[in-house]
């Protein structure tokens, strides 16, 4: 999961409160001096041997050198990247200070059990605050909603083919209509739509997955917390209490997590019921082919929150799912000739085989312009964002300190003597490098590699990976055959929004679409 927001939020984060805030200033002040003097001496003189790459002047509150990095991050990683090259070093970023690991040390890292990724969310996202269970119940010791994912969603993929491609035609009737006329669309809205609506089909069932209150929660939750969670992350700690208390931010996000309970408890209590109901009858126990009814039976009984598991499920999977979709369709509408090849192949192969378990499998070509798209603009240049619970020594002598909170460069992504011409969207790219010996097991979409980092790697690599890439080409299956598409005249460019180091699609980014008739009909297609 990429943990972004758009350029929108990140002004409000730093406008709203205030007021709130005003008569706490002197209080704040005294404290602020206080803090100003520590934080200076704690940042420079570490127990870390490592270089920090952007120290704070003397006296120099970490804020700006944090605000800093939101505007400047990239060029302040690549500085720092040159001049240490191939070295760890430290840098201050939007969230604090960080250590980062060359891309040379993945493969050291990537099983290291005393770096947990959970563990570093649960931190950075300050999940014992009210409102913030679901970042909570990521970092639990059980790691129920991994295991879920992992068990439940991936091993059965091939059967939520069928509700995902049938909401899917609902969705995208819904969103984009029938007209052959071209319209003009904020492409991101209207993805972050599609998106919330099929996923929630698996998520949650068909009871809810129309249910427009939680539509929007699924949709906000994420991007409200994460305003709510960096908020209090930039201000100093002794002062992070009121935040608690004033901030609007802050209410917002327990709103939507109580709303989350109100719709989903009754859904949840009326199903126990029935089952109850039909064990005591001695009849079938009715079951759910969805993550509601999952998590029951990986729970076995055991006391969980299922508003903070599914919220936990939006926040992993809705946003990032919908940037990486609307990502590959704007670089295909930028090039709108790339189409027709795709188009092609999904015709040919849903022709043969439907929509049964190797049908997408089998769409390389599509799973490969995806991939490109994913590598050309990655979710950040620095990925494995890992909390240190113990020390760690890895095997070439390097230390990270417990409480260290480390990341690896991840721009490999983007290094022409791996990917050459890296700036080219060559849909054919991973394609082609699926017939090289030494790249053939990590050319495709789901497979993690230190050359391609958009889904971590290595224990923690997102588990929902084969579900998302399943999502997305479902998606583009119905986008491409039923729509024609095109750059809007309005969007002059289709680069990303860049906040210190982290890329997301513009959300003003616009494209034309119009409909076109399909040339095989995907609601008739069989499944198994
Ligand atoms: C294109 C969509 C997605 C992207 C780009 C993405 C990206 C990531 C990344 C970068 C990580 C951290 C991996 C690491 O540091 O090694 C991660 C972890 C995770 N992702 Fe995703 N993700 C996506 C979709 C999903 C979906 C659909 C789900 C749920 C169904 C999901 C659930 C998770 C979970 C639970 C973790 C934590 C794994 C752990 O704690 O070990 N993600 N994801």
């Amino acid at each position: 999961m990429a943990f972004n927001l758009s350029s929108t939020d990140y002004k409000s984060l730093y406008a709203s409160d205030s007021d709130a805030l005003k008569q706490w200033l002197p209080l704040a002040a005294t404290v602020v001096l206080i803090c100003l003097s520590v934080t200076w001496f704690g940042l420079v003189y570490q127990k870390t041997k490592h270089p920090l790459a952007n120290p704070p002047h003397l006296f120099q509150l970490r804020l700006f050198k944090q605000i800093d990095f939101l505007r400047n991050g990239v060029e302040i990683l690549m500085q720092a990247k040159k001049k240490y090259a191939g070295e760890p070093f430290r840098m201050i970023n939007e969230l604090g200070e960080l250590l980062v690991l060359p891309p040379s040390h993945v493969q050291l890292m990537r099983n290291e059990e005393k770096l947990s990724f959970s563990k570093a969310i649960l931190t950075d996202f300050h999940g014992h605050n009210p409102g913030f269970e679901p970042f909570g119940l990521f970092a639990h010791d059980d790691r129920l909603a991994q295991t879920v994912i992992r068990k439940q969603l991936t091993r059965t993929l091939n059967t939520v083919t069928q509700p995902l491609s049938s909401e899917t035609t609902f969705a995208v009737e819904t969103i984009f209509g029938n007209s052959p006329d071209w319209k003009d669309v904020r492409i991101k809205d209207s993805l972050l739509d599609l998106v919330a609506r099929i996923s929630s089909r698996v998520f949650l069932g068909d009871a809810l997955c129309r249910n427009e209150d939680w539509l929007k929660i699924t949709k906000d939750y994420t991007v409200d917390a994460f305003k709510s969670a960096t908020k209090m992350t930039i201000v100093p700690y002794p002062l992070r209490f009121l935040l608690r208390w004033f901030s609007k931010d802050f209410a917002l996000v327990s709103r939507e997590y109580n709303l989350a309970k109100e719709i989903i408890t009754p859904v949840i209590e009326r199903r126990r019921e029935l089952k109850a109901e039909a064990r005591s009858k001695g009849e079938n126990v009715p079951a759910y082919n969805d993550a509601i009814d999952w998590v029951e039976s990986e729970s076995q009984g055991r006391p969980y929150d299922p508003a903070a598991f599914q919220l936990l499920l939006s926040f992993a999977a809705i946003h990032t799912t919908t940037d990486l979709l609307c990502q590959t369709l704007l670089l295909l509408s930028n090039e709108p000739e790339l189409i027709a090849p795709l188009r092609d192949e999904i015709i040919n192969v849903l022709r043969v085989e439907g929509w049964k378990k190797s049908a997408l499998f089998n769409m390389k070509l599509l799973d490969s312009a995806i991939k490109e798209a994913q590598r050309i603009k990655p979710n950040g240049l620095t990925g494995m964002r890992r909390l240190a619970t113990q020390t760690v020594e890895l095997s070439n002598n390097i230390t990270i300190h417990k409480g260290d909170r480390v990341m690896v460069d991840a721009t490999s992504m983007l290094d022409p003597t791996i990917y050459p011409e890296p700036e080219k969207f060559d849909i054919y790219r991973f394609l082609h490098l699926r017939e090289r010996a030494d790249f053939a097991s990590k050319a495709q979409l789901v497979a993690t590699s230190p050359e391609h980092l958009s889904f971590g790697h290595g224990m923690h690599a997102c588990p929902g990976r084969f579900f998302a890439a399943n999502e997305v080409k479902i998606a583009l299956c119905h986008l491409l055959l039923k729509y024609d598409w095109k750059l809007s005249p309005a969007t002059a460019s289709i680069k990303p929004v860049v906040h210190g180091v982290s890329m997301v699609v513009n959300p003003e980014n616009r494209l034309m679409f119009r409909r076109r008739k399909e040339e095989i009909d995907l609601e008739s297609l069989e499944f198994n």
